[in-house]
């Protein structure tokens, strides 16, 4: 499965040899196409340009090797958009003002700093009030499961941290920072975190591979006093649940009526099965690399243990063909290609298929389209795009304003409907089950959920004034 990408080739083009027609045949039968052309200078002999082409496989190289093959034609530099956004990191730290003067250095820095530290020794819930804290979430990982690309490393990881952090201030106006570690051990992570947490109002975990998120999530959420949350874990089972309640909409079944495969029993799947549980499925299989979790195996693994107990009601034995058998739905976490045509042929007739697992989905779109009536992808070059980031700026923008000690089942069963209701019934249907990242009532309608749901579970601290009196904005699903 190939990611499309802008390249900029600049050229020289010797005039008397060779012509820009030759140069645009080149390109186009690399399967490059032509979106911009600059020309940087313009001399008698020679003209060089600035060539903006899209591909559709990044790691296309034809178009150089063609072009360098041309007579008359030399190829000065070859750059990739994508990398070019990344020069230099993707986020910087911004004062909120500028010191102009003495006065001011003194008030932000020594002496006038000193009154405010003491003022938060006193106090240290003034933390909040003056400090960046209340605003402020750390992005954790280990660069263990990042994306679907496995265990790269923490400084690999950065690019897919310093991402969610963008994500974070533009859809949340949330101030995220990443922090990528290197270490494995489950034990220093959690001290590590716990050292930090002081300075954060939040802390999201991102691409820790299971089964050790499990464990890391669950004694920080009961060590911290500030909400834990493990993204790929919750803040995807939240989409899911939301784009599958919109789908299952779209198709006319129910939830406790669905036959619904899950595949990849890691942070992901474990949290999508309980969350689809505790909303109402009663058909889950769940599918791990050695066959479908079933109810007299004993696992390693005690989340595998405590599944295994609540779904499979037929105990069905096998592995994924078996399971595909007339499902209803399919929800992949595990990693690119692993479905087939012939296991979607083998579903029911109405069926709904999210190939969630990044950056390569588990079939491609375009083989899968024409076997399915419900697709969505964890990308944003498809429609339907079920990805986490529909959640976690909501979600923590919901916390951190009524300062909620945790995230619990009831905000994330709130989070996914309030995801769902913003497709209206009437623009519903197979392509639009789920709203686009840049629709602004997204964050706006989760925050709102979260904070009611948190609120009416007791854990949160505080009530945001805009919030307090209003009646819920989401209807019921
Ligand atoms: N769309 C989204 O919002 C979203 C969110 C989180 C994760 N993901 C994707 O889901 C995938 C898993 O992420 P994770 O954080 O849960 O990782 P993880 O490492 O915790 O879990 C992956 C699980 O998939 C299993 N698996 C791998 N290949 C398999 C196969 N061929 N058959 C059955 N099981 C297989 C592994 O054994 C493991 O249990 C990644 O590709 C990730 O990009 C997508
Ligand atoms: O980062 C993403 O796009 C979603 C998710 O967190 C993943 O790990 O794939
Ligand atoms: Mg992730």
């Amino acid at each position: 499965m190939s990611i499309a990408t802008t390249m900029i080739i600049r050229l020289e083009i010797r005039k008397s040899v060779a012509s820009f027609a030759d140069v645009a045949s080149g390109i186009a039968a690399a399967g490059g196409d032509i979106v911009a052309i600059d020309v940087i200078r313009a001399g008698k002999e020679v003209t060089t340009r600035d060539i903006t082409v899209n591909v559709q496989d990044a790691t296309n190289e034809e178009i150089h090797r063609i072009l360098s093959a041309m007579d008359g034609i030399k190829v000065i530099n070859v750059s990739d958009s994508t990398f070019l956004a990344h020069l230099g990191g993707k986020i910087e730290i911004m004062p909120k003002m500028k010191i102009k003067n003495r006065e001011d250095l003194s008030q932000v820095y020594t002496p006038g700093v000193a009154r405010v530290s003491m003022a938060i020794a006193e106090d240290p819930a003034k933390a909040y009030s003056l400090t960046i804290k209340r605003n402020t979430v750390a992005v954790v990982t280990d660069g263990t499961a990042v994306l679907g690309l496995g265990d790269i490393g923490p400084e690999a990881a950065m690019p897919v941290m310093e991402g969610k952090a963008m994500l974070f201030k533009q859809l949340a106006g949330i101030d995220a920072f990443p922090l990528c570690l290197d270490t494995k051990d489950s034990e220093e992570i959690i001290r590590i975190v716990k050292a930090v947490s002081p300075g954060f109002g939040g802390i999201n975990l991102e691409d820790i591979s299971s089964p050790r998120c499990f464990e890391i999530e669950r004694r920080l959420a009961e060590e911290l006093d500030i909400p834990v949350f493990h993204d790929d874990q919750h803040g995807t089972a939240v989409v899911a649940l939301a784009g599958l309640l919109n789908a299952l909409k779209v198709v006319g079944l129910t939830l406790a009526e669905a036959r619904i495969v899950v595949v990849g029993i890691g942070a992901a799947g474990v949290s999508i099965c309980n969350l689809l549980l505790a909303a109402g499925a009663r058909c889950i299989y769940a599918v791990d690399r050695e066959g479908v979790l079933v109810r007299e195996a004993a696992y390693g693994n005690p989340e595998w243990t405590k599944l295994a107990a609540r779904t499979n009601p037929d105990n069905v034995q096998g592995g994924l063909a078996e399971v595909m058998q007339g499902a209803d739905v399919f929800i992949g976490v595990a990693g690119g290609g692993i479905l087939n045509v012939e296991h979607l042929k083998s579903m029911s007739a109405n069926n709904i298929v999210f190939a969630m697992a990044n950056p390569n989905p588990e079939i491609e779109p375009e083989l899968a389209e024409p076997h399915v009536r419900v697709l969505a992808t964890g990308r944003s070059d498809y429609p339907n795009q079920i990805n986490n980031v529909l959640c976690f700026p909501g979600i923590f923008r919901g916390a951190l304003d009524c300062r909620a000690a945790v995230v619990n089942l009831e905000m994330k069963l709130a989070a996914a409907k309030a995801i769902a209701s913003v497709v209206l019934e009437e623009e519903l249907n197979e392509q639009y089950i789920i709203p686009s990242i840049f629709n602004d009532k997204v964050v706006e309608q989760v925050r709102l959920a979260v904070i009611r749901a948190a609120m009416s579970t007791g854990v949160a601290r505080r009530v945001p004034p805009d919030v307090a009196g209003i009646e819920p904005l989401i209807k019921e699903n």
